[in-house]
């Protein structure tokens, strides 16, 4: 059913701190989805029925049956899209694709290849890319856009992460508001920040500190807030800066722990946007994992080196934005930070 105030919430999952994904539908009689609200891309795709169950993804996933949607309509386009990990491979279908109770007629990408790694460990079906539309693989229009034509009055969607419920009666991992905020999941006033590059959901940070010592991007450097992604990744040779100055040690390539009796002694790592400090505590940026039984305390910043174009930039993923309560906001170009309760 439609949204009355002009607000489209849809409640959202919270998998390990790690994956966020909320409900939508696909075709008539409806086919639920679980998908991953992605500001890092800009497509929506889902397993397709006629994925082979001998893809263990395909087979622990919900598929796209379009045999089963009297508003399905037939496209068959290849599509492809490169994940670092492995890359997804399908063709493009047209259906009803409904959205917080909003219903778009939206070109998607039905996968008929999904690469085990990553996606055996997937608790969603898909993703919905909530990128702009210049990043969109095949040039297709995105779900937000086609709902911003739609409905006017929703120039911007709100994305609230809450990292292991704090609050016990919020929804167990926050939500997604088309159209407008809601005042429950945030404190105080948003603070806004323009989006520093044409088509991307991508701000200037102008510092990154440890404790309260800043070690670089004072001149400024690119961050792109991502959704998608559950953890921060910067550039490798920043990260090791940094991972020395919290005494991590190094794991793998990229990868650091610190010991698990030290995680409330450590310092907080702050990122300074539009001359604010937004910081992550100890418990933020660790994550208690168990490695081959043992409990080891991995920091959830890792080095990754982004090759021009992209790169360099930080990534700002999950596991910052559940911190805050964030507006990313179309019609202004602009990103707005505000303390999530
Ligand atoms: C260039 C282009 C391909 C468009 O870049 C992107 O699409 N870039 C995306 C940017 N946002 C994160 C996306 C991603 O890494 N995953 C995989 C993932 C993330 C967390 C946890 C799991 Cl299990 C998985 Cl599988 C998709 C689920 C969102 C890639």
């Amino acid at each position: 059913s439609p949204p009355s105030n002009g607000t489209a919430p849809t409640p959202l999952t919270n998998y390990l701190d790690t994956q966020y994904f909320g409900e939508i539908s696909i075709g008539s009689p409806p086919q639920m989805f679980n998908v991953v609200f992605d500001t890092g891309s800009a497509n929506l795709w889902v397993p397709s029925y006629s994925c082979s169950p001998l893809y263990t993804a395909c087979f622990s996933h919900n598929r796209y049956d379009s045999s089963k949607s009297r508003t399905h309509i037939e496209n068959g386009t290849g599509f492809s899209i490169q994940y670092g990990s492995g890359n997804v491979r399908g063709f493009l279908s047209e259906d009803v694709v409904v959205v917080g109770g909003i219903p778009v007629v939206q070109m998607f990408a039905e996968a008929t290849a999904l690469p085990a790694l990553p996606f055996i460990f997937a608790k969603f079906d898909g993703v919905l890319g909530m990128g702009y539309p210049n990043a969109a693989i095949d040039g297709i229009t995105p779900v937000f856009d086609l709902i911003l034509k739609r409905n006017t009055l929703i120039a911007s969607y709100l994305l609230s992460y809450c990292m292991s419920a704090r609050d016990p009666h919020h929804k167990p991992g926050g939500e997604i508001v088309l159209g407008g905020t809601d005042p429950q999941y945030y404190t105080g006033h948003f603070n806004y920040l323009r989006t520093s590059k044409e088509g991307k959901w991508q701000v200037k940070l102008t510092g990154v500190s440890v404790g309260a010592e800043e070690l670089f991007c004072k001149e400024g450097c690119a961050a792109m807030i991502d959704t998608g992604s559950s953890y921060i990744t910067g550039p490798a040779s920043s990260v090791s800066i940094l991972m020395k100055a919290i005494r991590a040690t190094q794991l793998a390539e990229g990868e650091y722990t610190v010991n698990c009796d030290q995680v409330k002694a450590l310092p907080s790592i702050s990122f300074n946007f539009g001359g604010h400090e937004y910081s992550l505590t100890g418990e933020d940026y660790i994550q208690l994992q168990s490695q081959l039984g043992e409990d080891v305390c991995v920091v959830t910043i890792t080095g990754l080196d982004l090759p021009p174009p992209t790169g360099p930039a930080w990534i700002l993923g999950a596991n910052f934005i559940a911190r805050y309560y964030m507006e990313f906001d179309r019609r202004n170009n602009r990103i707005g930070f505000a303390r999530a309760v």
